[in-house]
């Protein structure tokens, strides 16, 4: 039997899938300390969940996840108020081709930080609790998508992260678990684009068209998968407008490459 999670920090949780993430937590008794870079979101995000669940129950952290101190500043004001950390979830992200060097940073660099601050907290054989981490990817981390290539490189690389952390013979013994979450577009401001953000911009569209939308909702429900299952370590959930979630795993079929 798993570890019971009782405590989560959610990175980007001021607004869209993060807050979703956030409130379905709280909705199952867990406390959530979510961060953001947006003051005065993250801000009446905390007031509306705090009057909803609790003052103890929640609490917001000012962050950029690209400064390295302030994530681990935020992670540690969680584990303070709470105790301790049990499921970490690095969702902060952007989709702006116009930002390579910003996307990379947050998309892929503050991932793995949180990951790693994340992983030293919870190891068992260093005196933790063991835990969960999930990094949030998207389906443009699985496939080729040639409007939105950095973003797709930035998923690509937070996917094989996420891959090398859960082949990992030592995580059982360190009590971690690795998911990755990997929606296709969903309704959320991210999907905002303009000539700017996007490479062939029109054809960008016409695929997003195509395919659908998910609903926050839908994505929400793919992510609960990774907190209501004990042995999640190596999943990869797709969430689609086609064929909702799905859960992969090839870890489970091979142990090693
Ligand atoms: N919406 C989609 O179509 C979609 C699909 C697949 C994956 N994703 C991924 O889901 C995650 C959440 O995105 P979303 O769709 O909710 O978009 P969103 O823009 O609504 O939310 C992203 C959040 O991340 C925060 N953020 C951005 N830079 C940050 C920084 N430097 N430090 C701290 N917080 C920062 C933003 O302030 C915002 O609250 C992202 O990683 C995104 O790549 C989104
Ligand atoms: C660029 C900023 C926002 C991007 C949002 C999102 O992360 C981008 C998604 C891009 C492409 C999505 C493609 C989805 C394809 C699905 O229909 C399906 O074919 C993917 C199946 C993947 C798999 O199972 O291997």
């Amino acid at each position: 039997m798993q570890q019971l999670i009782r405590t989560a920090f959610v990175t980007g949780g001021a607004q869209g899938l993060g807050r979703g993430f956030s409130k379905a937590l709280l909705d199952r008794g867990i406390k959530v300390c979510f961060a953001d870079v947006q003051a005065s979101v993250g801000k009446s995000t905390e007031t509306e969940f705090k009057s909803l669940y609790g003052d103890d129950k929640v609490m917001f952290c000012h962050c950029d996840v690209t400064s390295v101190n302030n994530l681990e500043d935020s992670f540690n004001a969680a584990v303070k108020k709470f105790g301790h950390v049990d499921l970490m979830v690095n969702n902060a992200g952007i989709g702006d081709e116009s930002k390579l060097v910003q996307m990379i940073s947050i998309n892929l660099t503050a991932a793995i930080q949180g990951s790693q601050i994340a992983l030293e907290h919870m190891r068992k054989d260093k005196g933790g609790r063991g835990g969960r981490i999930i990094n949030v990817a998207s389906t443009a981390g699985l496939i080729g998508v040639y409007f939105s290539p950095r973003y797709c490189a930035s998923k690509f690389g937070l996917v094989g992260y996420h891959h090398s952390m859960a082949s990992n013979p030592h995580a059982k013994e360190m009590g971690l678990q690795f998911g990755c979450l990997c929606p296709a577009f969903t309704d959320t401001a991210i999907i905002n684009f303009d000539e700017t953000k996007m490479d062939y911009y029109d054809e960008g569209l016409k695929f997003l068209e195509a395919i659908g939308i998910n609903t926050v909702d839908a994505v929400v429900d793919g992510f609960m998968h990774f907190v209501d299952n004990d042995d999640i370590n190596g999943d990869i959930v797709t969430v689609t407008a086609q064929r909702g979630f799905q859960v992969k795993n090839k870890h489970k079929r091979k142990a090693h490459l």
